[in-house]
């Protein structure tokens, strides 16, 4: 017979890794008195349930059990979350990079539609284009679009790009933290999370890109970088890739699309802008000479598309491209 006895516990943890890099504490939990001892496994990863450490920096140290059911219960919570675990860290993550208008959103459709495996995440533009009032939403006060922060940042790109690309970095956080679909936890096989951009092209394009053209200055850049590499530290894992696909096309090929686009905003965007984003993308992702802070990044393979090729309506073409994606997510 069991007491229903809430117990303050006290956790203690040790690291392991195992497998695939998922991590698993070890935890024990003491009663304070010391007269009750159970020890359990706590898998620690990325994107899982609310009853588990997400993090290096996530500790319990007050945990409130009631002895026997409660335990068994905990028992098979763990169990089920470890599943889970396994299942979530199966899912690779990758991202879609390429300069404005080069086709990502087009080549991103095309891959949603062609296997249930792999989910789209699509570039957060519209929250960009209405940031909203924080105060809190009632039906009688409905939320409030503030501002288009899209417009502000290219008609007036001194004053508005590091604002811009402190909102952009934090909602592309917030993308590459959702978790997966549970379609994609059930898969059998190859399941993928595609991300359009990342923090990665917040920094090491756009980012840089401003501060190199004087719309963001060094007082600026240093704060953001400080900023991008500690939240990027304590996310660690999380948001890491597996892979990225850089789809590469001529500046002028992508100044016609974004021509043919329309999109307001964009409508003062100059080539030789454009012409500025390809050679950070081809420093990033070709040459490789861009100063990179993340060790893993510096490994991150990268599928490189010829994507001047007017794929729309054409079947062929669009049957290559994804034998070299299906390939490429393969090998990751
Ligand atoms: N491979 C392609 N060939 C021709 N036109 C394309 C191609 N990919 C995209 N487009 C067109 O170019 C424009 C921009 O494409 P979009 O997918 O919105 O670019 P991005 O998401 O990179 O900004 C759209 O009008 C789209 O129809
Ligand atoms: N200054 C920045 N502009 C950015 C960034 N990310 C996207 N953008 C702009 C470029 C386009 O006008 C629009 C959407 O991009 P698409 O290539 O998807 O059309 O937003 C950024 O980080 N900084």
């Amino acid at each position: 017979m069991y007491r229903a006895l809430s117990l303050t516990f006290a956790l203690r943890s040790m690291r392991l890794t195992v497998g695939s890099g998922v991590k698993i504490k070890s935890v024990s939990l003491f009663h304070r008195t010391g007269n009750a001892k159970a020890i359990q496994s706590v898998v620690t990863g990325r994107n899982l349930g609310s009853s588990i450490c997400h993090d290096k920096s996530s500790v319990v140290d007050k945990t409130i059990l009631s002895v026997g059911t409660r335990r068994t219960c905990l028992s098979t919570q763990l169990h089920t979350d470890a599943k889970k675990m396994d299942a979530v860290s199966r899912v690779k993550r990758v991202s879609i990079e390429g300069n404005i208008a080069v086709g990502k959103s087009t080549f991103a459709q095309l891959l949603q539609s062609a296997n249930q495996d792999w989910e789209i995440a699509q570039e957060p533009v519209s929250k960009w284009q209405n940031v909203e009032s924080a105060s809190s939403q009632t039906e009688a006060n409905p939320q409030q679009t503030v501002s288009n922060l899209l417009q502000m940042m290219y008609q007036d790109s001194h004053r508005w790009s590091y604002t811009f690309q402190t909102f952009s970095c934090m909602s592309r956080l917030r993308t590459q933290l959702q978790p997966p679909p549970t379609r994609l936890l059930s898969s059998e096989g190859t399941p993928v999370q595609v991300f359009e951009r990342s923090v990665y092209s917040d920094r090491y394009i756009f980012a840089l890109n401003m501060f190199e053209l004087g719309y963001i200055n060094s007082t600026e850049w240093a704060v953001y970088q400080d900023t991008h590499t500690f939240l990027l530290e304590q996310f660690d894992r999380r948001i890491q890739l597996e892979g990225v696909i850089y789809l590469r096309a001529p500046p002028k090929t992508c100044m016609d699309r974004l021509g043919k686009r329309g999109r307001a905003e964009e409508q003062g965007v100059q080539l030789e802008y454009l012409e500025t984003l390809h050679t950070q993308h081809e420093n990033w992702l070709v040459h490789k000479s861009t100063e990179l802070h993340f060790e893993h990044l510096k490994q991150v393979p990268v599928l490189i598309v010829d994507a001047s090729l007017e794929f729309e309506g054409n079947q062929e073409v669009q049957g290559r491209l994804l034998t070299q994606v299906q390939t490429f997510f393969d090998g990751l």
